[in-house]
C-alpha cells in the first residue's frame, strides 16, 4: 500500500494539547488498520518564532508542501504580542493557506443532538443544526495590497488594507459552494456587502452568472453578509450552505460555532484545486478555534474540533469514508453518553479534561471500526 503522508503542524496553546488525541487515533490506525499514515511534524506560529525567528521556516514549508495532507493546530498568544507584524504567530497559518493555495475553506457547523441545550441559542432553534460555511481563503482583505500603516506626517496615520477579488477566485469558491450543494440539500447563500463595497458587487454578479452557467439546478439566494450574520443567530436552520469572503467567512463561522455549543467544537478543511493529473487537491486540516490561551496548559480544551478535523482529512484527502463516518459518531456517541469538557458542560453531565475526552472517543472509534 502507498503511504499516506501527514505532516502535523501543532502551534502553540492548546493547539499540541489537542492534536496530542489525534496523534493517538493514527497511531490506532496504523496498528489495527493497517492504515499506513507516515507522520512528520514540525513547528510553527510563536513556537516557530522561538526556535527560527520566523513563524514557520522554510523546512516546514517544503514539508507542507510535499505531504498529501496537513494537520494544523492553532496559533498566538499574548508571549507573541509585541513580535513584527510580519513574523507574528497567525503569519504561518497565513503563509501555509496561500503557498498551498487552499482557496476553499469548508466550515460546517453541526449540532450534535446532545449538545441542543449547549448552544447559547434557545435548542429548538438548533437542534439538528446542519450548515456549511464555504469561506474564500486565499483572497481578500487578509492578503490585499497596499496592507501598511502610513505616516501622515501631522501627528496621524493611517492603516491600510485592501479587498480585493478577481473573477476566477470568485468562480471557484462558488463551484465549491454548488458542487457540496449538490450533495446535501441543494441549496446556496452568498453572501457580500455589495450595498457598500465594488468587491461585493462584483461578488454577486459572478456568483449569478456561475449560477446560470453550471448550476441552474442548485437554489441560490443573495444575502447581505451583515443580515445573513443576523439570519444565524434568528433562525440558523434556513441555511444549507452558505458561502462568503475570506473576512466575514472568519467571523461568521465564529458566529455559528455557539451554535454548536462551542468554539471547541468546529473542525475546518482547507482545500487546494484538484491537480490535473492526479485528480489529488492540498489540504490543510484546522479547528476553526484559536489557540486559546486562557486554558492552554490547564488540560482542560475540548479537542473535538481537533478530532473532527481529522475525521474531514480521512473523508477528503484519502476517501476513507468509512472511517471518517466511525470518527463522526464516535464524537456523537461520547456527547451523547453525557462525556463533557467544561467548554461544553451541561447539568448531570460527566466533566472530562482533553485527554479523557480524547481517549473516550478513540474507545467509541475503536468500538465502531472493530
Ligand atoms: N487558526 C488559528 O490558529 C487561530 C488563531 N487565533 C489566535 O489565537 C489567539 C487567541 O485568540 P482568541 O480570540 O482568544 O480566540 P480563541 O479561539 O483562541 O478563543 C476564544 C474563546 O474560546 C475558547 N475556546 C477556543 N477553543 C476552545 C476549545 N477547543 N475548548 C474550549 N474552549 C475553547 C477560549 O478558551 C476562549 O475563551 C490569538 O493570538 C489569535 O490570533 C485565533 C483564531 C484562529
Ligand atoms: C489567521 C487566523 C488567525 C485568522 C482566523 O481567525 C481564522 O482563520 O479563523
Ligand atoms: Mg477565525
Amino acid at each position: 500500500m502507498t503511504a499516506r503522508n501527514l505532516f502535523l503542524l501543532p502551534g502553540d496553546g492548546i493547539g499540541p494539547e489537542a492534536m496530542d488525541e489525534v496523534r493517538k487515533i493514527i497511531a490506532y490506525m496504523n496498528e489495527a488498520m493497517n492504515a499506513g499514515f507516515v507522520v512528520g511534524e514540525g513547528l510553527v506560529g510563536g513556537s516557530a518564532y522561538d526556535a527560527h525567528g520566523a513563524a514557520i521556516s522554510e523546512d516546514d514549508m517544503k514539508k507542507a508542501l510535499a505531504a498529501d495532507a496537513v494537520l494544523f493546530g492553532a496559533v498566538g498568544g499574548p508571549k507573541w504580542d509585541s513580535v513584527p507584524y510580519e513574523v507574528r504567530p497567525e503569519a504561518g497559518l497565513l503563509r501555509l493557506r496561500k503557498d498551498l493555495e487552499l482557496f476553499a475553506n469548508l466550515r460546517p457547523a453541526i449540532c450534535y443532538p446532545a449538545l441542543a441545550s449547549a448552544s447559547s441559542l434557545k435548542p429548538e432553534l438548533v437542534e439538528g443544526l446542519d450548515i456549511l460555511i464555504i469561506r474564500e481563503l486565499t483572497g481578500g482583505v487578509y492578503f490585499g495590497e497596499p496592507k501598511e500603516i502610513i505616516d501622515l506626517g501631522n501627528g496621524q496615520k493611517r492603516g491600510i488594507d485592501t479587498q480585493v477579488y478577481d473573477t476566477y477566485e470568485i468562480e471557484r469558491i462558488a463551484g465549491v459552494a454548488f458542487e457540496m450543494a449538490r450533495t446535501r440539500q441543494n441549496r446556496v447563500c452568498s453572501m457580500e456587502k455589495r450595498n457598500v463595497m465594488k468587491s461585493g458587487v462584483l461578488w454577486n454578479q459572478v456568483v449569478t452568472e456561475t449560477h446560470k452557467a453550471k448550476y441552474s439546478d442548485v437554489q441560490l439566494e443573495h444575502m447581505l453578509a451583515d443580515a445573513g450574520g443576523m439570519q444565524l443567530v434568528r433562525q440558523p436552520k434556513q441555511f444549507d450552505v452558505i458561502v462568503t469572503d475570506n473576512l466575514f467567512g472568519d467571523m461568521l463561522s465564529d458566529v455559528a460555532a455557539m451554535l454548536t455549543g462551542s468554539l471547541g467544537m468546529l473542525p475546518s478543511a482547507s482545500l487546494g484545486a484538484p491537480d490535473g493529473k492526479t485528480g489529488k487537491r492540498k489540504a490543510l486540516y484546522e479547528p476553526v478555534h484559536g489557540s486559546a490561551p486562557d486554558i492552554a496548559g490547564k488540560g482542560v480544551a475540548n479537542p473535538i474540533a481537533m478530532i473532527a478535523s481529522f475525521a474531514m482529512c480521512l473523508r477528503y484527502s484519502f476517501n476513507l469514508v468509512k472511517e471518517a463516518d466511525d470518527l463522526e459518531k464516535a464524537i456523537a456517541n461520547v456527547l451523547d453518553k453525557g462525556i463533557r469538557t467544561a467548554d461544553i458542560m451541561a447539568e448531570g453531565a460527566r466533566k472530562v479534561g482533553t485527554v479523557e475526552m480524547g481517549q473516550a472517543i478513540l474507545a467509541e472509534f475503536k468500538t465502531l471500526s472493530a
